[in-house]
C-alpha cells in the first residue's frame, strides 16, 4: 500500500456522508485508524461546504495564521492563486501530499516540502480571507461592511503585525500541520504573493462546543464560557453568517477581526486575587460569574463591578450584540525588557463588524478596567467568503 492510499485510509476520505453535510455540522471524519492513538491524533475535517471550515467548526489546539501582500494588480491573476491555493488545501486538509507530493521527481522541486509526511490531519482547517487593501489593489468593489477599523483608546498598532491583502488562519491540533500549511501556502504564492506576518498560537481561548471544557487563557481565567456554540444554528445565522444582504459571494461567509493583545502579565502576575476577579467579573477557579456559583450560570450583569470586562462586553450591555471568538494564546520570546511578549491572538468572527467587534471595542476601550493590563498591538479585518464547493476555489463567484 502506497503512502498517499495509506494517509488517505486513516483519514476517511471517499466515506460515502456528504462532504457538505459534515462541514455544516462541524463533524470529524474518523475513517479506520491504524490505532487508538491515531484517532485521538485527529481526523479530518471536511473542507467543502456551505461555509469555510474554521469558523464554526470545533476549535483546535493551535493556531498559525498568516496575512498575504498581492504582488499582482489583476483579479485573474489573484483568481489564479486561490485556485492554486483551493487545490493544496483540499489535500493538505486531507493529510494528503500537494500535487505530485513530496518525493515526486528527482530533478524537480517537491510539491510539498514533506514536514507532514506519515502525519494524520489533525483536523487541520484552512479559512481564507480578503482585506480591505484586496479589493483597493485588484479595483474589485468591496462589501459595503468590509472597512478598515476605527482607531481605538489605547492602541498602539504596529503596521507591521497589522492588516494584509488576504489572510489565511490555519488551525490544528498538531503545530507542525498548521505551519506546513501555511509554509506551502506561501511557497505556492511565489511571484504572486508574499508574506506579510504570521502569527503562531497555541492553547485556544475558546471552544464552540460546550461539551469542551472551558480552556483557559494565560491570565489564568477560563475564556470562552459564553460563546456561540456551533450548534446553535439560530445564533449563527442571526451574529456570524453573512445572509441575504450580500454581496453574493459573502453569503454564508463572516467577517473577521484579528487583535494581536498584548498582557502585561508581570503586572498582573502582581495583581491580588480579588483585584483580578474583579477586572474580568468571574471567579478565576470556577469561572462562575459574579452572583452565581457554576461556570455557566446566567450572567446578572447587575452583579458584576461597572467596569468589569464580562458586563461590559455581555450582550445585555450591547443592545444584544454576539461575536464568535476563536482566539489563541501566543508567547514571541521577551521584549529586551525582560518580560515575556505574550498575550492573547484575538480572533472574531460576526456577521457585521460595526455592530460586532466594533461596537465592544469602543465600550471595552473606554471603560475596560482589563484596559491596565493589555495593549491591542496589532490588528486586521477580512471578508472571509462563503463555503468551497467541490471543483470551485475560495472566492470564485467574487471574480466571475
Ligand atoms: C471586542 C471584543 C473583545 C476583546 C477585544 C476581548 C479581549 C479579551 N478578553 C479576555 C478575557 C475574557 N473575555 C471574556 C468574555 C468575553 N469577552 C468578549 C469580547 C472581547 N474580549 C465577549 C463578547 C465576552 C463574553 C461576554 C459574555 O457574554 O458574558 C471572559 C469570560 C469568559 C467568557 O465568557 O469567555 C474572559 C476571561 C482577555 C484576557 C482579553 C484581552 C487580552
Ligand atoms: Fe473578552
Amino acid at each position: 500500500m502506497t503512502d498517499l492510499s495509506r494517509r488517505r485510509l486513516l483519514t476517511g476520505t471517499g466515506l460515502a456522508m456528504g462532504a457538505g453535510a459534515a462541514a455544516g455540522a462541524g463533524l470529524v471524519q474518523l475513517g479506520k485508524p491504524e490505532s487508538a492513538s491515531a484517532a485521538a491524533s485527529g481526523g479530518s475535517i471536511p473542507f467543502h461546504g456551505l461555509h469555510q471550515a474554521g469558523i464554526a467548526t470545533p476549535v483546535q489546539e493551535r493556531l498559525h495564521f498568516a496575512s498575504f501582500d498581492l504582488g499582482t494588480r489583476s483579479p485573474a491573476e489573484a483568481a489564479g492563486l486561490m485556485k492554486a491555493w483551493t487545490a493544496a488545501a483540499v489535500r493538505m486538509t486531507a493529510a494528503e501530499e500537494i500535487g505530485r507530493g513530496a518525493t515526486g521527481r528527482a530533478l524537480a522541486p517537491p510539491d510539498d516540502t514533506g514536514e507532514t509526511l506519515e502525519m494524520h490531519a489533525s483536523r487541520l482547517t484552512l479559512t481564507v480571507g480578503f482585506g480591505p487593501s484586496f479589493f483597493t489593489r485588484l479595483n474589485l468593489p468591496a462589501p459595503d461592511r468590509l472597512r478598515e477599523l476605527p482607531p481605538f483608546r489605547g492602541d498602539r498598532l504596529d503596521p507591521a503585525r497589522s492588516g494584509g491583502d488576504v489572510c489565511v488562519q490555519a488551525c490544528a491540533d498538531d503545530p507542525q500541520v498548521a505551519v506546513h500549511a501555511v509554509r506551502n501556502l506561501a511557497r505556492i504564492a511565489a511571484g504572486k504573493a508574499s508574506l506579510r506576518w504570521s502569527q503562531i498560537g497555541f492553547g485556544r481561548t475558546a471552544s464552540t462546543t460546550p461539551e469542551e471544557k472551558t480552556p483557559r487563557n494565560l491570565m489564568g481565567f477560563k475564556d470562552g464560557t459564553n460563546n456561540i456554540a456551533m450548534d446553535d444554528r439560530s445564533k449563527l445565522n442571526r451574529h456570524v453568517w453573512v445572509g441575504e444582504e450580500g454581496p453574493g459571494w459573502m453569503e454564508g461567509g463572516s467577517y473577521l477581526v484579528t487583535r494581536r493583545i498584548r498582557m502585561h502579565l508581570d503586572i498582573w502576575d502582581r495583581t491580588p486575587l480579588k483585584q483580578q476577579e474583579d477586572v474580568i467579573g468571574r471567579y478565576k477557579r470556577t469561572g462562575a460569574p459574579y452572583g452565581g456559583t457554576r461556570e455557566f450560570d446566567p450572567v446578572r450583569i447587575h452583579a458584576l463591578p461597572p467596569a468589569s470586562h464580562v458586563r461590559l462586553a455581555h450582550p445585555d450591555s450591547n443592545g444584544g450584540s454576539r461575536i464568535l471568538r476563536r482566539g489563541y494564546s501566543y508567547t514571541d520570546g521577551t521584549d529586551g525588557q525582560g518580560r515575556l511578549d505574550a498575550g492573547l491572538f484575538f480572533i472574531a468572527y460576526q456577521r457585521d463588524p460595526e455592530e460586532g467587534f466594533v461596537k465592544l471595542q469602543r465600550s471595552l476601550s473606554a471603560r475596560d478596567s482589563l484596559n491596565a493590563f493589555i495593549q491591542h498591538v496589532g490588528s486586521g479585518i477580512w471578508a472571509c467568503p462563503g463555503g468551497v464547493r467541490p471543483g470551485s476555489f475560495w472566492g470564485e463567484a467574487l471574480f466571475s
